[in-house]
């Protein structure tokens, strides 16, 4: 077990457990920071344009559509024409970070934060728990050659006020800009590749500010086609007001956070998502990988010091909120006999001060079951003699071998070249591992999975009754890697 130094955080959550990890400790945030350039506009523009495109599909009139990772289904349509459609989809996919309870529409959403965070923008709470859709949604993505009417009708479809919806467009249009091939009515000259919507790459209100001064060379304000100047309708639709308050940049970064919030949290009704995360948990319990191998911890109990503390290597919104943290490690040694029921930390500061219990709020961190596990000493990575990169994993099962087990594995990166990039979910039947004999009461199952496999489940008939473990996260193991040439 792990515990990070860090309110209360009532174990076990796995979605909001895995939203927090990914949003401090997740590796998403390299492809942004410093708002890197790419396809001649940035990665973190294009982030955010896609998750305001999967938005669009809301319809607050039957709360259908939203942040639902449908613009997978939707790329053939010229509203979302780009290589950066494809470029971020292919970005989430190679992080493989998808899980079975954080889908490509939180990993969208999540993009989106890191994107305004990696050029320079406000840290926007994020929330987790959307669903993926399986189909396209309704084709209702503005564009710039229809009328101020039909826009503010769309913004109120997905939930916008007319004044909402001119902040929104700055918040969104102050990164990237139009790219000529893709939209040739709006860039007419075709030696300019891209047209930003202000002089600055950073998340910042230049574009509100060149706007009013008449400076702006965003091509949806002053562009040679009248018809698609959808920017200037907006911006200038109720007389310049809503752009004058966004001056202050203050109050355009506490804007753009409320406004860029909801439209991620935009979600079809029926859907829950997790509290928002704007900061970590004082302690977050992560993990719990058995492997018996003898007895010293009786049933009444033992205390172990930690064995191993590591700091914790923050992501971009961590670093940018100042944090630091530690990880502890603990290997307690369980007697596989009588076992234990619970467990919880005594964080003692050594500074005189009375030491901290971490209970899980008075519950104690409870053992549901540890009858049936991912063995974490027996398992292991093998390169088999073809040279294929596998896992092999063992299961522990307090029963004899008549037993049967199988688990349910999560790959994340999916084997299709284009969108959409959907896991691969498998179902596997294990056999009794003959190079594990039995031992202490557990008799040992095992398969080859995907190494990229990153969750699995497992159910096991022990004498009739029905065992199961979820959601064991194969990232918090460390199996050895063993180089099978044999
Ligand atoms: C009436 C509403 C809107 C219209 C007509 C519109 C139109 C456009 C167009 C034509 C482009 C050029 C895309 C390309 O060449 O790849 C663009 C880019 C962009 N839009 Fe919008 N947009 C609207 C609202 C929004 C909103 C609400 C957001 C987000 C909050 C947003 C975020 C972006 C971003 C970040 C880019 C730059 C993409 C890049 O550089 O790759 N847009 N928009």
């Amino acid at each position: 077990s792990y515990v990070s130094s860090f309110s209360t955080f009532q174990w076990p959550n796995y979605p909001l457990a895995y939203a927090e990890k990914q949003l401090y400790e997740g590796v998403l945030d390299i492809l942004v920071q410093n708002c890197p350039p790419r396809d001649n506009t940035t990665i973190p523009a294009q982030w955010l344009r896609i998750a305001y495109h999967d938005m669009s599909t809301h319809n607050v009139d039957d709360g259908t559509g939203g942040l639902d990772s449908s613009i997978q289904y939707e790329l053939d349509r010229p509203q979302n024409i780009g290589q950066g459609m494809f470029d971020s989809l292919n970005d989430f996919r190679a992080f493989g970070i998808i899980a079975p309870f954080f889908g490509m529409a939180d990993t969208i959403a999540l993009g989106a934060v890191l994107a305004v965070a990696g050029c320079g923008g406000p840290l926007i709470p994020f929330s987790a728990g959307r669903i993926d859709a399986t189909e396209a949604g309704p084709a209702t993505v503005p564009e710039p050659q229809q009328d101020l009417a039909s826009h503010t009708e769309a913004f109120r479809r997905q939930g916008f006020t007319p004044t909402e919806m001119i902040s929104l467009v700055a918040c969104g249009h102050t990164l990237g800009g139009v790219r000529q091939v893709d939209f040739p009515l709006v860039v007419t000259d075709p030696e300019d590749v891209l047209q930003t919507f202000d002089t600055t790459i950073n998340f910042d209100n230049a574009v509100v500010s060149e706007y009013l001064q008449n400076t702006t060379q965003n091509i949806l304000v002053v562009g040679p086609n009248v018809t698609t100047r959808s920017d200037f309708r907006i911006f200038s639709s109720d007389g310049n007001v809503t752009m004058q308050s966004l001056l202050s940049s203050d109050t355009f970064n506490r804007t753009c956070v409320t406004l860029i919030e909801r439209m991620l949290n935009t979600v079809p009704s029926g859907v829950t998502l997790t509290q928002s995360l704007s900061e970590p948990f004082d302690y977050v319990v992560m993990g719990d990988n058995p492997s018996r191998t003898g007895s010293t911890c009786p049933s009444t109990g033992c205390t172990v010091s930690s064995n191993n503390i590591q700091q914790v290597f923050f992501s971009i919104i961590g670093n940018i909120q100042g944090l630091s943290g530690d990880r502890y490690q603990f290997n307690a040694t369980i007697n596989p006999t009588t076992s234990i029921s619970k467990f919880w930390f005594e964080v003692n500061e050594n500074d005189g001060s009375d030491p901290i219990v971490v209970d899980n709020g008075g519950s104690g961190f409870v053992v549901e079951q540890d009858s049936v596990f991912v063995d974490n000493g027996r398992s292991e990575h093998l390169l088999t003699p073809t040279f294929e990169e596998v896992t092999q994993i063992v299961v522990a099962v307090r029963g004899d071998t008549s037993s049967t087990v199988s688990i349910t594995t999560f790959d994340p990166v999916s084997d299709a070249t284009t969108p959409p990039f959907v896991p691969v979910i498998l179902t596997t039947n294990l056999q009794i591992d003959e190079n594990n004999p039995s031992e202490g009461g557990f008799t040992f199952f095992t398969t080859n999975i995907s190494n990229t496999a990153n969750f699995l489940n497992i159910t096991a008939n022990v004498g009739g009754t029905t065992l199961s473990q979820e959601n064991v996260d194969l990232s918090l193991t460390s199996f050895p890697f063993i180089s099978n040439s044999s």
